[in-house]
């Protein structure tokens, strides 16, 4: 199985597949052919059989798909089936927001630690994870061999400390800050822009609007 071969487009719909796979399996359902699955996720049966068949199938003529075996094989293809331990860095209303959202473990993202630079900060518990202060971060990701840094921090701050994360070996970055970092070509960074799902749902929300307008008139 060639993950470099697979499109980008495929890959993101991968996470979706993921989740209605574990639905079925919370339901006890162990088997689904890719015409229900299409009637389930609201993609057609064809896209389906298309993205699986990047991956060599899994689905038996007749038989349809094995839930289980293919939410194993697609948890592995997005490196699930291992433990990433993670760090937040900028424990304010995000970072908090999102270290309290303890459904990240499931998958297999561990948070381990909290940091800022902010002494009032330093000691509260945030589910169970007291909040750090910078100068003990190097040694903190090596000792604990963190690979994955969530940037939670101001704008302004976050190239700085992307940096001072990749020079002390973090391999991984969600970034929320909203600026371009600059990282190496064996540093990955996923840029997260929560407004930019909102100006699309706002796009959404003015085209039905005006569809039906003029569907009045
Ligand atoms: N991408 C998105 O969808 C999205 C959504 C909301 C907010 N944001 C961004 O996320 C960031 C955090 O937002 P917020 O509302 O939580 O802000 P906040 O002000 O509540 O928290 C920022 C925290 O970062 C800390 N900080 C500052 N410099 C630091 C440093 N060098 N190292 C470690 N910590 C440091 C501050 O002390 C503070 O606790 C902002 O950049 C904001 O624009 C992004």
């Amino acid at each position: 199985m060639d993950a470099k071969e697979i499109s980008k487009a495929v890959i993101k719909r991968l996470p979706r597949y993921y989740r209605y796979l574990g639905e079925l399996m919370e339901e006890k359902v162990e088997r689904i052919s890719s015409n229900d699955l299409s009637k389930k996720m609201h993609v057609t049966a064809s896209q389906i059989r298309q993205d699986l068949n990047n991956f060599g199938g899994f689905g038996q003529q007749g038989y349809g798909y094995n839930v289980e075996y293919l939410y194993t094989e697609i948890g592995k293809i997005l490196g699930l089936d291992t433990i990433h331990p993670m760090i937040i860095l900028g424990a304010g209303n995000l970072g908090q927001a999102l270290a309290n959202y303890g459904d990240f473990e499931k998958r297999g993202f561990r948070l381990v630690g909290i940091f800022d630079i902010n002494p009032v900060l330093e000691g509260i518990s945030v589910r169970g994870i007291e909040i750090r202060m910078i100068n003990s971060l190097p040694e903190f990701i090596r000792e604990n061999q963190v690979e994955i840094a969530i940037l939670t921090l101001p704008k302004n701050k976050a190239k700085e400390m992307a940096k001072v994360l990749i020079d002390n070996g973090i391999k991984a970055i969600w970034n929320f800050a909203h600026t371009d970092l600059d990282a190496p070509e064996d540093v990955i960074v996923e840029n997260v822009h929560l407004s930019e799902s909102l100006m699309a749902l706002s796009y959404n929300l003015s085209q039905y609007r005006n569809e039906h307008k003029e569907n009045k008139e």
